[in-house]
């Protein structure tokens, strides 16, 4: 596993202000969209291109292309929606599959409640989308999940992560795969309640309000 933090001070301004639990929902959105934007740009460094030749005004030229097939971009439900359009619109051609999958807050594991994927994964490059990566068990079932279907080429784009949940995705993935993680911060550690500390609380519920 690879992991990439963003090191730079408009993340760490805008990131400091998602954090304040005074920060109303609409402007919360708001932040996230543009979190992600840089994100995206760290996250796609490595988005296969092509050759392509077009003709500018004065001459002909070799420039690139994104390759074909393009990118699949999934947000995990409900959070992770809350980063798609800040993604989408450094890949506006990527294709966008869905994945619902909800922590239980007693035992923490992730439980699936709904999947729109393509059955085959083969051969594409794949960016799971989800603000908080906590225990990792999240990540890890969507990790497995499109794993399955093919994929080898995974990038997750998370706002915070916990040192706690990093370690069991660097388990779980081990060598198999060129998995990248790339992150806002990688904040102190998990609470007794499997919050990331000092975090920002329950990403789902900020950006959405219902709980
Ligand atoms: O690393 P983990 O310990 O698995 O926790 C992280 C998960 O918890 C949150 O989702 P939640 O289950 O609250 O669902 P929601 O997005 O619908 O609020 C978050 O968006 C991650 O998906
Ligand atoms: O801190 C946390 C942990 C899990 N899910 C969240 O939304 N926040
Ligand atoms: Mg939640």
């Amino acid at each position: 596993m690879r992991l990439h933090v963003a090191d730079h001070p408009l993340v760490a301004h805008k990131l400091t202000v998602l954090r304040d639990k005074n920060t109303p929902s609409a402007t919360f959105r708001q932040l996230v969209d543009e979190l992600v934007t840089l994100l995206a740009y760290e996250a796609t460094r490595d988005v296969r291109i092509e050759p392509h030749e077009i003709e500018t005004p004065v001459t002909t030229t070799t420039g690139v292309k994104l390759s074909d097939p393009n990118p699949i971009v999934i947000p995990i439900l409900r959070a992770g929606l809350g980063m798609l359009d800040g993604m989408t619109r450094l890949l506006p051609t990527a294709e966008v599959g869905f994945l619902g999958l909800q922590r239980d807050e007693t035992t923490y594991e992730a439980v699936t409640y709904a999947n729109r994927l393509p059955d085959d994964l083969t051969d594409r490059q794949v960016f799971l989308l989800d603000p908080m990566l906590a225990t990792g068990g999240t990540l890890v079932a969507a990790i497995d999940y499109v794993l399955q279907r093919g994929a080898r080429d995974v990038t997750c784009v998370c706002l915070l992560a916990a040192p706690e949940g990093l370690e069991v995705v660097e388990q779980a993935v081990g060598e198999r795969v060129d998995v990248q993680v790339v992150v806002a911060s990688v904040d102190e550690r998990l609470n007794e309640k499997k919050y990331i500390v000092p975090g920002l609380g329950d990403a789902g519920d900020r950006l959405y309000g219902i709980v």
